[in-house]
């Protein structure tokens, strides 16, 4: 028994699934999860003393790659004076000040302590901010496991196959209207049919929880006008995009500006952190400004807070950063397609800088219902493959990937050989 098989068994003892999150068990691809000891730059090593190419980067948060020295340096003098305090810090003012330069939508921002929360806590807001109860969330994006979000979800809940997760109740999910990513006439009539009830409208604006997912053109810019005419905030849940898009996330690519935005990941630099944040006047009632409560005993923690610090003051001093990743990704999106085409094989990749999927599903992948006729028994037998030749992709096929400046193109020129070899194996 290997020390992966040997953990995973002690595990399932005494944690349910044997895992602190659903997708990291495997079910997906069968086999059993790989057990991590530590990674360093492009590289995990897991307990039985393998090694990995890593895609997926702590599902984004280590776009500089693993245990970066900027981020390490700022954590251990972090660490110096204490942990904890409950009680407001400068880190945490200079943490806002540097969002806010960042992101232009964003005027004031309260930190949290995950993706989720922060996403709970926006279409609160928009709800106190609207007097409205219901919201609009799009088939197939995740927003994290608020009651609210599980319904039609992506990421681990349709990978587990629960997109409407039980325990949620009949009162919950009724005030949650779902339309299909890209379905701007399905929006439209969904406000209309609910006119002045809408509290928000919440999306992925790039989609990575049902695989990648772009926006066609008009989407956005529909759903920004049909909020401005309804009085609906619109909220970028940028969980994921935020600061790996561009050093403003996926609103510095585009003209559309969201009223409130959700934030996680790469803002803790690999610390569990989220954030929500966008126009004053919004933002102004959360409490103590406002009514609307919401509270973290953890929360503008000081050790995350450094982390984040280092990491968003180097995306910010960097823009190469951005250059690197689009150059990485053009490289690893060519060589794929490549050896597909050789293969005979012409299955959908999309990508975005730093993001992309490969679906086994000949295509064109522009919503949930396409992303969901992908082969997933050879997406299992591929990820299969790819992990016994050192390559670590995200255990899903409703999943994205994520490359890191850690990457050379030795590590791709590894990746797409892999890549070429699996197909074979696969296919033969
Ligand atoms: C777009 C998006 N929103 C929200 C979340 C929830 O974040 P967390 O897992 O930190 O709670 C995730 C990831 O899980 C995500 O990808
Ligand atoms: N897609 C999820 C986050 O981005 C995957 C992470 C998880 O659910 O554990």
């Amino acid at each position: 028994m290997t020390q992966s098989e040997q953990l995973f068994q002690q595990a399932r003892q005494v944690i349910p699934g044997g895992v602190n999150s659903p997708v990291r068990a495997f079910r997906a691809v069968g086999g059993n999860p790989v057990f991590i000891k530590s990674a360093k730059g492009a590289y995990l090593h897991d307990e039985d003393g393998n090694r990995y190419i890593e895609l997926i980067n702590s599902w984004g948060p280590m776009i500089l790659g693993h245990a970066h020295e900027l981020v390490e340096k700022a954590v251990s003098d972090a660490i110096q004076h204490s942990f904890s305090f409950g009680a407001p810090t400068r880190r945490e003012v200079e943490m806002a000040e540097l969002i806010v330069s960042m992101v232009p939508s964003i005027e004031k921002v309260r930190m949290v302590n995950s993706g989720t929360e922060a996403t709970m806590s926006a279409i609160r807001v928009a709800r106190g901010f609207t007097g409205r109860d219901k919201i609009i969330k799009f088939e197939g994006c995740y927003h994290g496991h608020g009651d609210s979000f599980l319904i039609a979800a992506g990421s681990g809940a349709v990978t587990m196959g629960v997109p409407d997760s039980p325990g949620v109740t009949k009162g919950v999910a009724q005030d949650t209207l779902t339309a299909p990513y890209n379905d701007l006439e399905a929006v439209r009539r969904l406000a209309e049919a609910n006119k002045g009830q809408i509290a928000a409208i919440i999306l992925e604006a790039v989609a990575g929880n049902m695989g990648l997912v772009l926006p066609a053109e008009g989407f956005i810019e529909g759903l920004r006008a049909l909020c401005d005419a309804e009085g609906i905030v619109l909220i970028f849940d940028e969980v994921m995009t935020g600061f790996r898009l561009s050093a403003s996330g996926f609103q510095g690519i585009t003209n559309v500006k969201p009223d409130l935005t959700t934030l996680g990941k790469i803002i803790g630099g690999g610390m569990p952190v989220g954030a929500y944040g966008g126009r004053d006047d919004i933002m102004n009632c959360v409490s103590p400004a406002g009514p609307v409560y919401q509270a973290g005993t953890l929360s503008g923690n000081p050790i995350a807070m450094a982390a984040g610090y280092a990491m968003l003051s180097h995306l910010k001093d960097h823009p190469e950063v951005y250059t690197t990743l689009e150059a990485t990704g053009t490289r690893l999106e060519a060589g794929l397609r490549a050896a597909n085409a050789k293969a005979g094989k012409h299955y959908t990749i999309n990508r975005i800088g730093s993001m992309y999927t490969l679906f086994f599903n000949e295509g064109p992948v522009t919503d949930f219902e396409t992303a969901k006729a992908s082969d997933l028994k050879l997406f299992g037998a591929y990820f299969q493959a790819m992990l016994k030749r050192g390559i670590y992709l995200a255990p899903s096929q409703f999943e994205s990937l994520f490359l890191s400046t850690a990457l050379t193109p030795e590590h791709v020129d590894a990746i797409l050989a892999a890549h070429e070899q699996s197909l074979a194996e696969i296919l033969a």
